[in-house]
C-alpha cells in the first residue's frame, strides 16, 4: 500500500495505491459522498470488467449510485461526450459539493475531468484508473481534455481531482497492448531524469508487461511519485518543469494525428515512437550519444512498442507532420519548444530549435 500525496495548496489531495482498493472503495470513498451518492462514468469495457467490483462495495457501503456508460477508445474525448456527460450529471442534480467518479482509462479520466471542471463551474470528481497508463500517468496532474479536429487536447483545463484510487489489480483484465501502451508512460520517467529507473525498466520491464503484481506496484509507486513531484512544483506548465512530462509527445500528438486518433495506434504507443524519435533527433543534433539513443529504441521494440515512423504506422512527409506540431500547446511567440535529451535521464526543453531541421530528419527516418 502507498500513498501519495500530491501537494498543491488547498488543491492538495492523495494518491491511494493499494491491491484490492476497489472491493473497498465503498469504505475509501465515503468521505466524499457528501449526500450519500456517486455519480459514476465509464466505457463499455470497464463496465463489463471492473464495474461490479465497485458497485458492490459501494452498494455494501450504502452509497447510492447513478452510472454512464460510453463508448471506449480515444473518439470517445469528443463535444458529443462532453455534452453527454454534462447533460447526464445536470440530469442526476449533481450538485457542486457533490463528488463525480471518473472509472476507466486516460480517455474516461481526461473527458469527466473536463466535465466536472465546467459543471456549475466545477464540482468535485474522483479518479478511479483501471489502465496502466491512467495509474502511472493520466489520472495524477489535473489536465483535462478533449481532442478536436484541429488535435490533440487542444481543449481543456488544468482540474485538480480530490482524490486518486488506484488498484493494481484491475489491470488483471486489461489486454496485453494496453499494458504496453501504458509502459511507454512509465519508460519516460526514467528517461526524463531517471537514469537509475531506466535499468530497474530494462531488467523488471518483461515481468511488469506479464503482469507481475511486485513489478507492477513499484512501476506505479515510483511513476506516481515522479508525477506529484513535478505536478507539485509546476501545476500549470508554465516554468517548464512540467513540460518535461511532454517528452516524446510533440512527435506522438503528430503521429496519432496523422492516424486519425484512432485504434491503429495508441496513445501510449505514439509516445513510444515519439520518445525514440526523440533521442535519434538529439543524436542527430550531437547532444546525446548514438549508444542512449540505440538503448532507448531497443528497450521500446523489446516491448513490443513503435519506435519509428514505419512501426508508428506513419508514412508521411517529415513537413506534414511538422504541420500538426505547429497546434502544439508548448508552442510561444511562433516557435515551438522541444523536450531533446543528453543522454538518459537528462531531458531538457530547448527553445531554439529549428523546424526545418526536424522536418528533414523526419524524411531522413522514413527509409527506417
Ligand atoms: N491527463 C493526462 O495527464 C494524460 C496523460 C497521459 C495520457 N492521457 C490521455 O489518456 C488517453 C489514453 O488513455 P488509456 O491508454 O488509458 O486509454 P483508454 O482510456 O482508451 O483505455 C484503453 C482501453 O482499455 C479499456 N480498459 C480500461 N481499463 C480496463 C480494464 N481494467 N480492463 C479491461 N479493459 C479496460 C478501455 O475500455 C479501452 O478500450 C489518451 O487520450 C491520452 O491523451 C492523459
Ligand atoms: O501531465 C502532463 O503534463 C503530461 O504531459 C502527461 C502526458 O503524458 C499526457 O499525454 C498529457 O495529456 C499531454 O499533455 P498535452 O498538454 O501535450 O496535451
Ligand atoms: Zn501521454
Amino acid at each position: 500500500m502507498t500513498d501519495v500525496r500530491v501537494a498543491l495548496g488547498e488543491r492538495s489531495y492523495d494518491v491511494h495505491v493499494e491491491a484490492g482498493a476497489l472491493d473497498r472503495a465503498g469504505e475509501l470513498l465515503k468521505p466524499f459522498a457528501k449526500r450519500g451518492r456517486f455519480v459514476v462514468v465509464t466505457d463499455e469495457n470497464v463496465a463489463r470488467d471492473q464495474w461490479p467490483r465497485l458497485s458492490a462495495s459501494l452498494d455494501a457501503t450504502g452509497i447510492a449510485h447513478a452510472i454512464e456508460i460510453l463508448p471506449a477508445g480515444e473518439s470517445t474525448k469528443s463535444w458529443a461526450n462532453l455534452a453527454r456527460v454534462t447533460d447526464r450529471l445536470l440530469e442526476e442534480g449533481v450538485e457542486r459539493s457533490d463528488t463525480v467518479i471518473a472509472l476507466g482509462g486516460g480517455v474516461i479520466g481526461d473527458l469527466v475531468g473536463f466535465a466536472a471542471s465546467m459543471l456549475k463551474r466545477g464540482c468535485n470528481f474522483v479518479q478511479v484508473p483501471t489502465t496502466l497508463l491512467a495509474q502511472v500517468d493520466s489520472s495524477v496532474g489535473g489536465k483535462t481534455a478533449i481532442n478536436t479536429k484541429a488535435g490533440k487536447n487542444l481543449i481543456g483545463a488544468f482540474y485538480q481531482p480530490v482524490h486518486v484510487l488506484i488498484d493494481p489489480t484491475t489491470l488483471d483484465t486489461l489486454g496485453r497492448r494496453e499494458v504496453g501502451a501504458g509502459y511507454a508512460e512509465v519508460v519516460k520517467y526514467g528517461l526524463i531524469d531517471d537514469p537509475a529507473f531506466f535499468d530497474w525498466c530494462e531488467v523488471n520491464g518483461p515481468a511488469l508487461l506479464d503482469g507481475e503484481a511486485q513489478a507492477r506496484e513499484h512501476a506505479i509507486a515510483t511513476s506516481v511519485a515522479a508525477k506529484a513531484r513535478i505536478v507539485g512544483e509546476d501545476e500549470r506548465e508554465t516554468s517548464g518543469t512540467r513540460a518535461l512530462l511532454n517528452l516524446g509527445h510533440t512527435f506522438g500528438h503528430a503521429l496519432e494525428a496523422e492516424t486519425g486518433f484512432s485504434d491503429v495506434l495508441l496513445h501510449g504507443e505514439a509516445v513510444a515512437a515519439g520518445m525514440a524519435l526523440a533521442f535519434r533527433f538529439s543524436a542527430s543534433l550531437g547532444l546525446c550519444p548514438a549508444a542512449d539513443a540505440d538503448r532507448v529504441t531497443a528497450h521500446l521494440r523489446a516491448a513490443q512498442l513503435p519506435a519509428t515512423l514505419r512501426e508508428a504506422h506513419v508514412d508521411t512527409t517529415g513537413a506534414a507532420l511538422v504541420a500538426h506540431m505547429l497546434h502544439d500547446k508548448k508552442m510561444e511567440g511562433g516557435r515551438l519548444p522541444f523536450l531533446l535529451a543528453r543522454g538518459i535521464g537528462q531531458t531538457f526543453l530547448d527553445k531554439q530549435v529549428d523546424l526545418g531541421a526536424v522536418e528533414r530528419f523526419l524524411d531522413s527516418e522514413r527509409a527506417l
